[in-house]
């Protein structure tokens, strides 16, 4: 068992009184500050893209506190994704009313982020069909940021006109993931993003970014960290505030999530 794979005890864990409790449940707490929300540009000014992706992610990677020989994150975000990633795959369609208590009832736990729902195909995903009353239900919630996933231009206009005030696109690691998945290649959907992003620039929208089956495939088996690496980059640099990295099948382990997110916060060569 390599030191990776050694379980966390309890007695090394930090004490939650040591946690300020205002902090870990306020919204504002994970909330990005004013040059994350700036769609990358803050971080573009003076340096080459590529520089700025790398001292953003190398940033990003301070966020560690080392307990023995053990590194944990010093703060973790909890983005709640039930109403949109749990639901969308029910078997049977769950009302508009009770989605919506469901999203005010995330919130009232102190959750500061709930993906609310996805502006998507209704014959693919029929579940979220009430996209739109769902979100204009929910859109004047003000303890809580409810990003909704947007595929293209249509979805991120549809979204928007309802009151969405954050949204979110995914491109997958796996071009058979992504056909499969938003019928289009990684490319293609990278152009669509692309346009998201400038449409989203100008009325202020912070868009985040996922990056799905960042180890492994269903179709195409393990993934390379550097796929990750350069979506995740081309995420940041189209304007992105924001990047998750999606284990989307769970066959992530210590062995194969740390190269990967080492070489995704520039902390080792992506192999
Ligand atoms: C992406 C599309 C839309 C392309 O779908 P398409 O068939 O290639 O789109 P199209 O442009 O050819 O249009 C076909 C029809 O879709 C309509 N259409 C086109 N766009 C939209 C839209 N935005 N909203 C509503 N309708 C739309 C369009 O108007 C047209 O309607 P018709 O004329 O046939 O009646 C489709 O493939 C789709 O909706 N896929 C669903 C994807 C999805 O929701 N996947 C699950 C979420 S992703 C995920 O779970 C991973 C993640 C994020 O959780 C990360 C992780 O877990 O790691």
């Amino acid at each position: 068992m390599s030191s990776l794979e050694e379980p966390l005890g309890f007695d090394k864990l930090p004490s939650m009184s040591t946690i300020d409790r205002i902090q870990r449940f306020s919204a504002s707490a994970c909330r990005p500050n004013a040059d994350d929300m700036s769609m990358g540009n803050s971080w573009v000014r003076d340096v080459s893209k590529g520089e700025a992706f790398n001292q953003r992610a190398k940033s990003l990677s301070k966020n560690r506190v080392k307990l023995g020989h053990v590194c944990i994150p010093k703060f973790v975000k909890i983005v709640e994704v039930g109403p949109r990633d749990g639901l969308q795959n029910e078997k049977n369609i769950v009302s508009t009313p009770v989605k919506v208590e469901l999203i005010q009832r995330l919130v009232a736990s102190g959750l500061p982020f709930v993906e609310a729902t996805s502006f998507v195909y209704a014959k693919w995903v029929p579940q979220l069909a009430d996209a739109k009353n769902v979100i204009k239900a929910v859109c004047d919630t003000e303890d809580a940021r409810l990003p909704v996933l947007t595929p293209n231009l249509k979805g991120f206009e549809a979204a928007v006109a309802t009151g969405a005030k954050e949204v979110a696109v995914f491109v997958s690691a796996s071009d058979s993931f992504s056909k499969s998945n938003i019928n289009c290649s990684i490319e293609k959907s990278l152009v669509r993003y692309r346009a998201i992003c400038l449409a989203a620039k100008e009325r202020s929208i912070p868009v985040c970014g996922y990056v799905s089956c960042v180890v492994g495939c269903p179709m195409e088996g393990a993934i390379t960290p550097s796929k990750v690496v350069f979506l995740a980059k081309e995420l940041y640099d189209m304007g992105c505030f924001e990047i998750l990295l999606g284990d989307t099948i769970g066959v992530g382990t210590p062995g194969i999530v740390v190269p990967m997110l080492e070489a995704a916060t520039g902390q080792r060569r992506p192999g």
